[in-house]
Parts: structure tokens; sequence; C-alpha cells
């Protein structure tokens, strides 16, 4: 078996324990599907003889961290107490002995700004406006710099993280104009105005601003951080019935989150 990182949402090795707050047996999860969700999700690329296993246990962990984000909904993220979870697909349980952090909020924005995306390109597609405009990305940046600067938290990382919404956007867009151009039929019949939705973004940018200084002290916290992302984008995909496309900007806007 060959395994690599491609890249590094989880701060975890081969063999540890995963999650490490939980005490876990892995329940069998053998689907294709669960196996290419895995593959997706968890940052990991494998090959040969036993990566089954290996994916199951990400998928089966992903399955049993997500159950525990949902049910410690609204409470305390440290120190909460010891939960007994049933895993899906086994006989087996999961024993939560602390929840992770929760990036629930952020990712919930990060989720409704990919959504806003949808709106631009409908805009677009009737404008004929091209999806990217440098001289507004360059208004958001300087603006959350001068903004992070006022709220405390470091102005790079901020940027970086609104670079990164800013790329989700333009995956959606591009993907729904290619998709609209390759069948016509699944067009959108009324395209908002960009300024409108430019100001729907604005309220987001505030959102998100508020959200990343809530968060700061979580963001370079390794495993803690990738832990609670995977749980938080996995769980928001779903509850949003997010398609392939929605996922690929997903993962972008949240690139730079924990870092
Ligand atoms: C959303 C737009 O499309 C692109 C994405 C942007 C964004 O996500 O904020 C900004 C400018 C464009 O490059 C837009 O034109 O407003």
């Amino acid at each position: 078996m060959h395994l690599v990182r491609r890249r590094a949402p989880l701060g975890w090795a081969v063999g540890d324990n995963w999650p490490p707050e939980i005490a876990w047996t892995p329940p069998r999860v053998t689907s294709a599907s669960d196996i290419e969700e895995a593959r997706r999700h968890s940052g990991w690329a494998c090959s040969g003889k036993g990566c089954g296993d290996v994916l199951r246990r990400v998928i089966s962990g992903v399955i049993v961290a997500g159950v525990v984000g949902v049910t410690q909904a609204g409470t305390s993220a440290v120190a909460a107490p010891a939960a007994t979870v049933p895993a899906q697909g086994s006989t087996q349980t999961a024993v939560l002995h602390k929840a992770p952090v929760r990036l629930d909020g952020l990712t919930e924005l990060v989720i409704r700004r990919i959504e806003v995306g949808d709106e631009v390109a409908a805009s677009k597609y009737f404008s004929g406006k091209p999806v990217e405009d440098p001289v507004r990305e360059q208004q958001i940046i300087d603006s959350v710099r001068a903004s992070a600067v006022q709220l405390g938290i470091d102005p790079d990382s901020t940027a970086a993280f609104f670079q990164a919404q800013i790329e989700a956007s333009k995956v959606v867009q591009r993907g729904l104009l290619a998709k609209w151009a390759a069948d016509p039929s699944s067009t959108p019949t009324s395209g908002p105005d960009l300024d409108a939705v430019r100001q729907e973004l604005d309220e987001l940018t505030t959102g998100l601003l508020t959200e990343l200084v809530r968060v700061d002290h979580l963001r370079h916290t390794g495993l803690a951080c990738d832990v609670s992302l995977l749980v938080a984008t996995t769980t928001g995909a779903a509850k949003h019935h997010f398609d392939r496309l929605h996922r690929q900007a997903l993962a972008v806007g949240t690139a730079t989150v924990c870092g």
C-alpha cells in the first residue's frame, strides 16, 4: 500500500487513533461512494493493497465526528461530558471524551458566500460581464486588511482567507457558466442586479470578519482545527445538498482556515 498526503487537513499520522479525542473502532463502511467521499475529504491519496481499510477509517471517523458534532451543537467547545454515540453500520460504539473546537459558524458563512456565487453567475450570464473583476477583488482585499488591523487579527492570513473566498466564487461562476453553455435548457430564467448581489457579499464580509475574530485562537491548533473543519464542511455540504462543483468551491474557500 502507498499512502501519500496531498494536503494537510488532518495532523495525524497513519496508525494513530483518529480523531484523538474519540476512542473508536471502525464501523463497516463499504460502498464505493463512501470511499470516494473519504478520498475527496480526507486529503489523502492511497493506492495499492490495504487502502480500503485506511480510507474506511477516515470516513468512519468523519461519520462519528459528524454525529458527535451534531449532537454536541450548542454545547461548550471543550471539556464536554463523555457521551456514547452509535456508529453507523456497526454494533460498535464511539466514546466522546472531549468535543472538538467548532468552526460551523464560519463554515456556514463560507457556504452562504458560495451560494451567492450562483446569483453572481446568473447575473453575469445575462449581463455578459466577465467572471473576474480584479479592481473589485483588490478593493475587497484592501478593505479586509484594514479591518483585520482594527480588529486585532493577522492581516496577511485574513487577506489569504478572503482571497480564497473570491477564488471559491469564481470556481462556482465558471462551473455554472460552462454548464449553462453546454446545456442551454439548464440556464436561469433571470439574473439579479450585480450591485445588489455585491451588497449581499459585503454584508457577508462583515459576518466573516466577526467569525474570524471569534475563531482566531482556534485556527492554529493543528489537529483540533483540522478535525473541526472537516466535521463542519462535511456536515455543511450535506445540509446544503452541495453538488460536486459546490463541494469543490467549499474546499477552495476553507483551504486557509487552519494554518
Ligand atoms: C463575485 C464577483 O465575481 C468575482 C469574485 C469576486 C468575489 O468573490 O468577491 C469579486 C470579483 C470578481 O472577480 C463579482 O464580480 O462581484
